[in-house]
């Protein structure tokens, strides 16, 4: 329907027009309607939206606004009349039996409050009672059974008139053939609901897409509406759809039967929706009288968003009594009696500015998109990680693209996918460097690894990004030190290497600004203290490849001086709990790197503890390793709980009963049963408090 160059030309308009919204006025109406007709073309019929849906709101909202201000210039296509169409010329078209409509949209509790308002001076009542359901992200469906049995389903098309899409509804497992209508007197049912794909099915959609070589889709719920079109419903059923159903919009009883209890609000109908087999927001729901409840649940609702299986945008509140909801009617767009409340927006389209080339700690290069700074989710996001060549070849980058980004939840931003359509042939392809951008050595890629590794250990950017790591929380927590002095004190020349943590200037460090007396103090205490640290903190500090805090651990205690790693070989280490090839080569060759040797080396000469304590007296004269353990009776000179300790530093093992597996068992006053059992057993030990003093050393 468009072609290219027209495309173009509307995603610049676009582009103008959201920014400066606020300035946009009657004159530019005509501009502000092709480019929403374009986009909901491309959202409703392509599946493939080139903007943000806050993004869309934005431009509908302000064409409202124009509209309000100038009733004259209201035409009745204008996109705010009536609802965004996605007819299709594949399927036959089928009239609904009531018109299929959208919502009215809030963002925030004033709107709700006025919506509220305006609900209440049309009743006349005090307080509302709404009935609230999330607002699920789909596809909108409209099912019609007669005589209990499903004979078509349809989406909403304009709203007026949908594409029938029965057999493909069919596929969806949650939606059942035939249900007891007739039961509440029931002959004919239309009832609306949403087509939803879950997280899950989405992101497995998207992977077989990405193995395609075909760009991702923004959203479930394109990927749900696209997968309803698809002509062949055995495909349709690999794609795992879903549906719930919450409105009954139109019903014809059977003769002499009158019209059901359920049937008189919207919550009673969703249970009977749930009693016929439907999978109806029944649990989902709420009721609450009056909006000051309805403000606090869906702000509730909102935290608890990203812990739902599937997506929902918002909330929608409805009016629950149907009599009242009939009083209030609707207008070409929405109906009166209900609103969506939505969610704040987590995505947003931005331009690529440019690809920053990282080099981390262990070499690895890292591509950084730099983006034109966009507000998303609550925060200014302005670059995102790009993760790696393939990665920047599966989204299909370049610089100068438009790009759709996505900030779910606590979730590090991502991009979402490139606009390749609205490209100007301009953008530059994103070349990948052979060089390291810091030390312009040539980076290496290890067979079967996405990432380019610069090698050269004396790398200037890893140099910082090891200090960084050495001092952090999890390693030897110098807690005033931080990323911010690391690399002031580096550029500066004050610290070149990890050893050059203890041996800081501080005078020339004290005429910087913003380090006064105190500010020194601390920081040069923070140092000392962490000279004391134990062996493993030290071990995972110095940020070897694939050693993690656990594994730091396994190695620390397997020796009594950090440098005793340098005898170990490779076979030697993979005999360790948990460590396995790969990490046994990385520790090998880590210690038997000869600059590494002598930067340890400079560390245990500026006095920072390499020694395990534990360890050595596990290891001294007065070894209790693998000994076992047990007390019984009072002790006089020794509390069993100190006694028990003692045991346990010593390297040896308590247990709680008298077997064959005991060593020792260290009798005090007043002994019992345990050492009449221990007596019959000949290989325990039965010793006295004292001896036991004596033997640990004491
Ligand atoms: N990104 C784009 O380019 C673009 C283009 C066009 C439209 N859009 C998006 O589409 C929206 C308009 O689409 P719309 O008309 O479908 O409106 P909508 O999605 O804002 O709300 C109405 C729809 O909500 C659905 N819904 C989900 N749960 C519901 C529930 N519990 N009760 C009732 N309805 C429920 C229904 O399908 C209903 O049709 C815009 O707000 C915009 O965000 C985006
Ligand atoms: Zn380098």
């Amino acid at each position: 329907m468009y072609n290219e160059e027209q495309s173009k030309q509307l995603q610049k308009q676009t582009t103008l027009l959201l920014k400066s919204l606020n300035e946009t006025g009657p004159e530019e109406i005509k501009t502000l309607r092709d480019v929403l007709r374009f986009h909901e073309h491309r959202y409703y019929v392509m599946d493939d939206p080139l903007l943000a849906d806050a993004e869309y709101d934005q431009l509908y909202t302000r064409l409202k606004k124009i509209e309000e201000e100038n009733p004259a210039l209201i035409s009745s296509d204008s996109p705010t009349q009536r609802v965004g169409s996605s007819l299709n010329q594949s399927f036959p078209t089928v009239q609904h039996l009531v018109p299929m409509l959208s919502l009215d949209n809030s963002y925030n509790a004033d709107d709700l409050l006025d919506f509220d308002r305006k609900a209440r001076e049309i009743t006349g009542l005090k307080e509302i009672e709404y009935c609230i359901e999330p607002k699920f992200d789909g596809a909108s469906i409209s099912l019609i059974y007669e005589n209990d049995m499903l004979v078509r389903g349809a989406t909403r098309g304009d709203g007026v008139e949908g594409d029938e899409i029965t057999t493909n509804i069919k596929q969806v497992r949650s939606i059942p053939l035939s249900a007891p209508f007739s039961k509440y007197g029931i002959q004919q049912i239309e009832i609306r609901g949403e087509v939803i794909m879950t997280k899950n099915s989405f992101k497995k959609y998207n992977d077989a897409l990405a193995e395609l070589g075909i760009a991702a889709l923004a959203n479930p719920r394109n990927a749900a509406s696209g997968s309803l079109r698809i002509k062949d419903p055995r495909e349709v059923a690999k794609r795992n759809l879903e549906a719930f159903l919450y409105h009954v919009s139109d019903y014809t009883l059977l003769p002499g039967k009158s019209v059901p209890e359920e049937l008189t609000t919207h919550s009673g109908s969703l249970k009977l929706l749930w009693d016929c087999g439907f999978r109806s927001p029944q649990k989902e729901k709420q009721v609450r009288e009056g909006i000051t409840d309805v403000i606090k649940h869906v702000h509730d609702y909102e935290e608890m968003r990203d812990t739902l299986p599937y997506e929902i945008d918002g909330m929608v509140i409805k009016v629950n009594d149907f009599e009242l909801q009939d009083k209030m009617g609707m207008t070409t767009h929405h109906p009166r009696w209900a609103i969506a409340f939505k969610f704040k927006a987590r995505q947003a389209t931005t331009k690529l500015k440019g690809i920053e080339f990282q080099v981390g700690r262990t070499g690895a290069v890292t591509p950084v998109a730099k983006l034109e700074p966009v507000f998303i989710g609550g925060v200014t996001v302005s670059s995102i990680s790009v993760h790696n060549e393939e990665y920047i070849k599966e989204k299909d980058l370049k610089i100068g693209d438009s790009v759709l980004i996505e900030r779910a939840g606590d979730v590090i931003p991502q991009i979402v996918k490139s606009l390749p359509d609205v490209r100007t042939g301009h953008e530059k392809q994103i070349v990948f460097p052979r060089n390291c951008p810091v030390c312009n050595s040539e980076l290496y890629k290890e067979e079967g690894e996405a990432v380019w590794r610069c090698i050269n250990i004396e790398c200037p950017a890893q140099v910082v990004e090891r200090i960084i790591h050495f001092v952090s929380k999890d390693a030897m927590d110098i807690r005033s030190f931080g990323e911010a002095n690391v690399r002031k004190f580096y550029e500066l020349g004050l610290l070149k290497d990890v050893p050059g943590v203890y041996q800081l200037d501080f005078s020339k460090i004290g005429q910087l600004e913003g380090f006064g007396k105190k500010s020194i103090d601390n920081l040069q205490t923070a140092i000392e203290t962490s000279k004391k640290q134990p062996l493993n903190r030290l071990v995972y500090a110095l940020g070897i490849r694939y050693v993690g805090e656990t594994t730091a651990k396994t190695l620390a205690n397997t020796v009594s001086d950090l440098m005793d790693l340098t005898k170990m070989s490779e076979e030697d280490l993979q005999q360790l709990e948990d460590i396995g090839i790969k990490v046994a080569q990385s520790v090998y060759k880590f210690f038997s790197n000869v600059q590494n040797i002598e930067m340890l080396n400079h560390l245990k000469e500026l006095g920072v503890n390499f020694s395990n304590t534990k360890k050595q007296a596990v290891t001294g004269e007065n070894t209790l390793h693998d000994q076992t353990f047990l007390f019984t009776g009072t002790m006089n000179k020794l509390k069993r709980s100190e006694a028990e300790a003692m045991v346990e530093e010593h390297g040896g093992k308590l247990l709680s009963g008298v077997s064959s597996k005991l060593n020792y068992l260290v009798v005090g006053e007043d002994a019992g049963s345990k050492l009449e059992k221990a007596k019959k057993i000949n290989t325990v030990k039965i010793i006295s408090e004292d001896e036991f003093i004596k033997l640990i050393g004491g």
